[in-house]
């Protein structure tokens, strides 16, 4: 049995992965972690199971010493402290957490020198296929082509272009030959001329409980190609964090993703 412990777990995917760890039967709940200043500490985090979690502190270190893998998915600031304990403690992490800087990343690399960690920027099956189906897309079509990125999400989310945007827009990136961020235009406002094609356009919508939707479009003088990921559930993202989990218990050190987990590359 993966015994899991969950940051954030009072918030919308913390929550989730509370459920997903019940629902998962190679995976037990073995901790719920809130910021030792919640309000929420001691209580219990749901009602889902006659055996309510109850939330604890991560930095207490009796509360770490007997889970298998942590999970995050709160903010980077958040994230970059709870990988401080896992590195610590030496147990696996899996990261859903997005809005990730560069020297973020560098530390997530470095950190995986001393502990096995999962780093996605989205859970799903359907998006890590789209991520292989983006890259065919890139590169099939001629030089007549123009690539943009939409994506919608629900009115709470805070970083901009997801980090499912980014990810398809680098896996498009890296079939073209290009660098992300020579290509990447987050903006036109005040850009007064036409578009290049060697250029990602990105775009966003921010409303009500959209829980996340994905199109890569691909336009050419002719036809156009949309690729579309749309989740309904963030259970989605939850039993794929579980999965990960369970995956990466045994794994040797080094910085794993989703497509490594389903067996994509
Ligand atoms: N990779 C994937 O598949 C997915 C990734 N995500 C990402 O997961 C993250 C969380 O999303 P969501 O659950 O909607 O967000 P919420 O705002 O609902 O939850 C965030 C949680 O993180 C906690 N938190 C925030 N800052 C800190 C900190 N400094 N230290 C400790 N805990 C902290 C919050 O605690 P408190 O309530 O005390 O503030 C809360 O429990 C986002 O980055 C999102 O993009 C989301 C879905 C799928
Ligand atoms: O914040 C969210 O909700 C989501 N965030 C991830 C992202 O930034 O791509 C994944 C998913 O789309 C939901």
């Amino acid at each position: 049995m993966n015994r899991i412990g969950v940051f954030g777990a009072n918030g919308r995917m913390g929550l989730a992965l509370v459920e997903a760890a019940h629902k998962n039967n190679n995976a037990e709940l073995g901790a719920a972690y809130v910021r030792s200043s919640s309000p929420l500490l001691n209580l219990a985090v749901n009602q889902l199971n006659s055996a309510a979690p109850v939330a604890m502190d991560f930095s207490d270190e009796r509360n770490v010493e007997d889970i298998d893998v942590l999970i995050d998915f709160t903010l980077p600031a958040g994230m970059r402290e709870h990988l401080k304990t896992a590195i610590k403690q030496k147990i696996p992490m899996v990261i859903g957490t997005t809005g990730l800087n560069d020297n973020d990343m560098q530390t997530l690399q470095a950190a995986a020198q001393h502990i096995p960690i999962v780093f996605a920027r989205n859970y799903s099956v359907g998006v890590n296929l789209l991520l292989n189906l983006v890259q065919t897309a890139a590169t099939k079509f001629g030089d007549d082509l123009d690539i943009e990125i939409f994506e919608a999400h629900h009115r709470h989310k805070i970083d901009a272009p997801s980090g499912t945007a980014l990810a398809i827009g680098e896996a498009i990136a890296e079939a073209k030959g290009w660098v992300h961020d020579d290509v990447a235009v987050f903006d036109r406002s005040q850009v007064e001329k036409e578009k290049s094609q060697n250029e990602i356009g990105y775009s966003v919508l921010r409303g009500g409980d959209i829980v996340g939707e994905h199109t890569a479009y691909f336009a050419t003088s002719g036809e156009r190609l949309e690729l579309t990921h749309k989740a309904s559930s963030r259970m989605t993202f939850a039993l794929g964090a579980v999965r990960a989990a369970g995956w990466l218990k045994n794994k040797p050190v080094g910085l794993y993703d989703m497509q490594d987990v389903l067996d994509l590359k």
